[in-house]
C-alpha cells in the first residue's frame, strides 16, 4: 500500500523539521537491519511516486563533504540507492518488452527465466529451508551428544521427557536463576529502542555466578556423587530443556505482543518457521523479568560454567584427578567468570540489542549452551586424557593468558570512553594517552550522540584482537583431548565460523553504518581484523 504520508514529507523535504525527520528515518532503515523491512517496504512501495520525485531534481543530490554528519552521509547514499534501484528497475521492464516484442531466441529467453528463478529460490532457501534444516538439525543432535560422550548411556526414547532427577535439577536451577533475578541489586538500562523503550536488566551477574559455584562446591565437598548423578543423567536433562526451552520459544512466537511496538521482526514474506527460528519480540518480559537476560546469561551462560565443572567433579570422583580435564574444564569456568563480570558489556551486544527473543537465542542459550559448548568437558569424563602435567600447566597458563587480555581488550573500551565522557585527562593506555577517532553516530530513537573509535592499545594491534584470544583460549582448552579425534575439536570448529561470521556480516556491516566516515578511518588506520599483517 503507498504510504501517501511518506510521499508528503519528502515532497517536504524543504522545511528543517521534515528533513531532519527524514534523515533519523533514512538512519534508522540503514542501522536496524529488521526495522527496515517495516518501514522500508512501504517506502519502496512508494518509490515509484517518490524517486521519480527526486529523480527529476526536486532535491538536488550534492555528495556530503567530509564534515558532515553520518546522518547526512546516509540520507545521500538512501536516496543514491533509491535512484539506482528505479533505474535498474526500468531496465528491468525494458528487458521484457524487448523479450516479448522482439522474440529473443530461446536460449536468452532460458537465461531470463532461470535467473528470476534464482532470486525466487534464494529466498526460499533463506526463509524455508535454512531455518528448518538448522532447527531438526540441532534439536535432534543436541538430544545425541550425551550418548556421543558417553558410551555407557545408550540412548533411550523415554530420555526425551526427562525423568524425576532430571525436572528436580533443572526446575531448581530455574528458581534459584529466576531468585537472583528478583533480588534488590542495581539496575541497569540497556539500549533504548527506536520507539523509546528501554530494557531494564538486574546487574548481579558476577555475585550470580561466584555464589553459584560457592554452592555447587559445597554440595560437591559433602556429596560428590551428586555430580556424577548429574553426568549420567545428561540425556534425561537435556530432553527437560528440550521441551522447556520449545514450550517458551512457542509461547513467545503465539503471544507476539505487537501493542508494545517491540517487536522489529521483518516483512511478512519471510516464513512463518523464519519468524520462530529469530522469534518475533525483541524485548519480552516474563513474570517481571527480561526473557533474554534471563535465557542467556542466567541460565545458558550458567549451565555452560557449571556444567563444565560438575563434569569435572564427576571425572576426579570417578577416575582420580586429570590435569588435562582440569585445564579443558577449569579454564571455561574461568572464561565464564570474566563473561558475568562484564554481564552490563553483554547488554550492549547484538543479542541483547538488535535479536529477537526467539529459537537461535532461547533455545540456544537454553539447550545447545549446555549440550554442545560443554561437550568437550564431558567428553573428557569417560575418555580420560593423558597429557603430562607440566603440558597441562603450560596450557593453563597461555589459556588463563587468554581470557585476561580478551577481558583486558573489553575494559580498554569501556575505560576510555569512560574517561572522555567524564573529562578524566589522567586516563592513559599503555602508558600513554589514548589515541582514538570521535565518531558521531544517531541512537534509534532518533538522539545524536558522540563516541570514541580507539586507535590505541588492543583496539590499535587489529581490529578483533579480542576474538583471537578468544580463538586462543579455546584452542588452548581443546588441546587436552586432542588424542581423541575431532570430538574436542567441534566447539573450536562452531566459534571460529560464528565469530568470523559475527565480524564480516554483522559488526562491520553495524559499524560501517553506525559510524560512516569514522569507520572507515578506522578500517585504514587499522587494517587487520584478526592476526596483525596476515589477516
Ligand atoms: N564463545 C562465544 O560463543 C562467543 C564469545 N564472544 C565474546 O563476547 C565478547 C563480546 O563480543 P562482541 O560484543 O561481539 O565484540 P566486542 O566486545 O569486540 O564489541 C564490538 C563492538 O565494539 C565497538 N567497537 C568497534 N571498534 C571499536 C574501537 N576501535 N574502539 C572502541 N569500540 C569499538 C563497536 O560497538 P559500539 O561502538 O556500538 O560499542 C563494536 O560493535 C568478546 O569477548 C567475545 O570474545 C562473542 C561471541 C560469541
Ligand atoms: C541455534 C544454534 C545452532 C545456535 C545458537 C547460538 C547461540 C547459543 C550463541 C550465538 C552467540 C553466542 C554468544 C555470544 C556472546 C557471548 C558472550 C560471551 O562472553 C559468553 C558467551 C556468549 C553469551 C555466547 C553464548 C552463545 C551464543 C548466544
Amino acid at each position: 500500500m503507498l504510504d501517501a504520508r511518506l510521499v508528503a514529507l519528502v515532497k517536504d523535504y524543504g522545511n528543517p523539521e521534515t528533513k531532519d525527520y527524514l534523515r533519523g528515518l533514512a538512519y534508522n532503515m540503514t542501522s536496524l537491519r529488521k526495522y527496515r523491512y517495516n518501514i522500508g517496504l512501504n517506502i519502496l512501495e512508494a518509490n515509484e511516486e517518490l524517486v521519480n520525485n527526486l529523480q527529476e531534481n526536486e532535491m538536488p543530490l550534492t555528495q556530503p563533504v567530509a564534515s558532515t554528519s553520518s546522518a547526512t552521509t546516509a540520507t545521500y547514499e538512501f536516496i543514491q540507492r533509491g535512484r539506482k534501484r528505479t533505474a535498474q528497475r526500468n531496465l528491468n521492464f525494458d528487458k521484457e518488452r524487448r523479450r516479448v516484442q522482439n522474440k529473443l531466441n530461446p536460449c536468452k529467453q532460458m537465461k531470463f527465466i532461470f535467473s528470476f528463478k534464482m532470486v525466487h529460490w534464494s529466498e526460499i532457501i533463506k526463509y524455508h529451508v535454512n531455518p528448518s534444516i538448522i532447527l531438526i538439525l540441532v534439536t535432534v543432535s543436541s538430544q545425541f551428544f550425551p550418548h556421543v560422550g558417553n558410551p555407557e548411556r545408550p540412548f533411550k526414547p523415554q530420555h526425551l521427557f526427562g525423568n524425576l532427577f532430571s525436572w528436580t535439577f533443572i526446575s531448581t536451577l530455574i528458581s534459584w536463576a529466576v531468585l537472583w533475578l528478583h533480588l534488590p541489586f542495581d539496575q541497569i538500562k540497556g539500549a533504548p529502542t527506536s520507539n523509546g523503550y528501554q530494557p531494564v536488566y538486574r546487574g548481579n551477574g558476577l555475585t550470580y555466578s561466584l555464589t553459584t559455584i560457592g554452592v555447587l562446591l559445597l554440595i560437591s565437598a559433602v556429596n560428590p556423587q551428586q555430580c556424577v548423578e548429574v553426568y549420567q543423567n545428561m540425556g534425561p536433562i537435556l530432553g527437560t530443556l528440550n521441551i522447556l526451552a520449545l514450550t517458551l520459544c512457542i509461547y513467545l512466537f503465539a503471544r507476539e505482543k505487537q501493542d508494545q511496538n517491540q517487536n522489529l521482526y521483518e516483512h511478512k514474506k519471510t516464513s512463518m518457521i523464519y519468524k520462530f527460528f529469530n522469534g518475533v519480540e525483541l524485548h519480552p518480559r516474563l513474570l517481571g523479568m527480561d526473557v533474554k537476560q534471563l535465557t542467556s546469561p542466567r541460565l545458558g551462560n550458567m549451565m555452560w560454567q557449571l556444567f563444565n565443572l560438575i563434569f569435572f567433579i564427576a571425572g576426579w570422583k570417578l577416575h582420580g584427578f586429570n590435569a588435562g580435564h582440569f585445564v579443558t574444564s577449569i579454564l571455561q569456568v574461568v572464561s565464564l567468570c570474566k563473561s558475568f563480570s562484564l554481564e552490563d558489556y553483554y547488554f550492549t551486544m547484538f543479542e541483547m540489542v538488535e535479536d529477537n527473543a526467539g529459537f537461535f537465542l532461547c533455545w540456544g542459550c537454553l539447550v545447545w549452551l549446555p549440550s554442545f559448548y560443554t561437550f568437550q568437558s564431558y567428553f573428557l569424563v569417560h575418555h580420560q586424557p593423558n597429557i603430562s602435567n607440566e603440558w597441562a600447566g603450560i596450557l593453563f597458563l597461555i589459556g588463563l593468558l587468554a581470557i585476561y587480555f580478551n577481558y583486558d581488550m573489553c575494559m580498554q573500551k569501556r575505560q576510555c570512553r569512560k574517561a572522555v565522557e567524564s573529562g578524566n585527562k589522567e586516563f592513559t593506555l599503555w602508558r600513554n594517552k589514548p589515541i582514538y577517532i570521535s565518531a558521531k553516530y544517531l541512537t534509534p530513537d532518533g538522539i545524536q550522540k558522540e563516541t570514541q573509535l580507539l586507535v590505541a592499545g588492543w583496539w590499535g594491534v587489529a581490529r578483533r584482537m579480542n576474538y583471537t584470544f578468544e580463538f586462543i583460549s579455546t584452542i588452548m582448552w581443546s588441546l587436552p583431548g586432542v588424542e581423541f579425534g575431532i570430538w574436542c575439536w567441534l566447539y573450536f570448529i562452531f566459534v571460529l565460523g560464528i565469530l568470523v561470521h559475527r565480524t564480516v556480516y554483522r559488526d562491520e556491516v553495524k559499524c560501517s553504518r553506525k559510524y560512516g566516515r569514522a569507520w572507515v578511518e578506522y578500517c585504514k588506520r587499522v587494517p587487520y581484523r584478526f592476526i596483525p599483517t596476515l589477516f
